[in-house]
């Protein structure tokens, strides 16, 4: 499905992904690990058209999506970032709402099951929103489009260990939804827990520790 070859970014003049090669089946969990620094905000940034590469290109399903958001996101590429990702002015319905008009309602509803907390929430602005939650309205636009790949930028940091188990619960569900992920992690033990294909960026340089199932 997706297929990374050769991809190089740099930001200014420093090369903050090196030569990175990839592959991510349908419905399979990969992990991204490496220490802060590593890039693989970068990573997943250039994956989702965000940021150009300098070399390498990018295909979902040999189709090439590369440097383009807008080639990314209709293939079925979402980015949920580290930071953001819900506006900090508008409340969790008027989120719900804005995507009624990107998404289908039944994906909309489907994604809106899995947080029931942010039901209770619903009047509230995304700004005064707990870490925590605004990671889960992140996640549940994100997954309002259907995406065929999912990625994941840390999402489970700064969250409550109950939180994050029930995140990490619905992230191997989607597997069986066909929803493939890839998760940056700083914390191997993240990944082994949630039995990814593990791949280590160390310096802007990935290495798959573990080979596919
Ligand atoms: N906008 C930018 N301009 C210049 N350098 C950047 C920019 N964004 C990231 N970098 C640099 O690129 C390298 C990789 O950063 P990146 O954010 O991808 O790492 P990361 O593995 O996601 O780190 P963390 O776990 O701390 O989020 C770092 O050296 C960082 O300083």
């Amino acid at each position: 499905m997706l297929r990374v070859i050769g991809l190089t970014v740099h930001h200014g003049a420093m090369p903050a992904v090196r030569e990175a090669d990839l592959a991510v089946g349908p419905g399979q969990l990969h992990a991204l690990v490496g220490a802060n620094g590593a890039g693989k905000s970068t990573l997943l940034a250039a994956l989702a058209g965000h940021l150009r590469p300098s070399i390498g290109t990018i295909t979902l399903d040999g189709h090439p999506v590369t440097r383009s958001a807008y080639r990314a996101a209709p293939a079925g590429i979402a980015l949920v970032p580290q930071d953001g990702g819900v506006f900090p002015h508008l409340t969790v319905a008027e989120h719900f709402r804005l995507h009624r008009y990107t998404t289908n309602a039944s994906g909309l509803a489907e994604a809106g099951e899995l947080f029931p907390r942010l039901g209770e929430r619903s009047g509230l602005r995304a700004g005064m929103l707990s870490g925590g939650e605004q990671r889960m309205l992140a996640v549940t636009l994100a997954l309002a489009v259907r995406p065929r790949l999912l990625l994941l930028d840390e999402p489970t940091e700064g969250l409550a260990r109950e939180l994050a188990d029930t995140l990490h619960h619905h992230i191997t569900a989607l597997a069986g939804r066909e929803i493939a992920v890839l998760i940056a992690t700083p914390r191997p033990q993240e990944a082994a827990n949630l039995g990814a294909i593990t791949h280590t960026l160390d310096r802007g340089r990935l290495t798959t520790n573990q080979q596919e199932h």
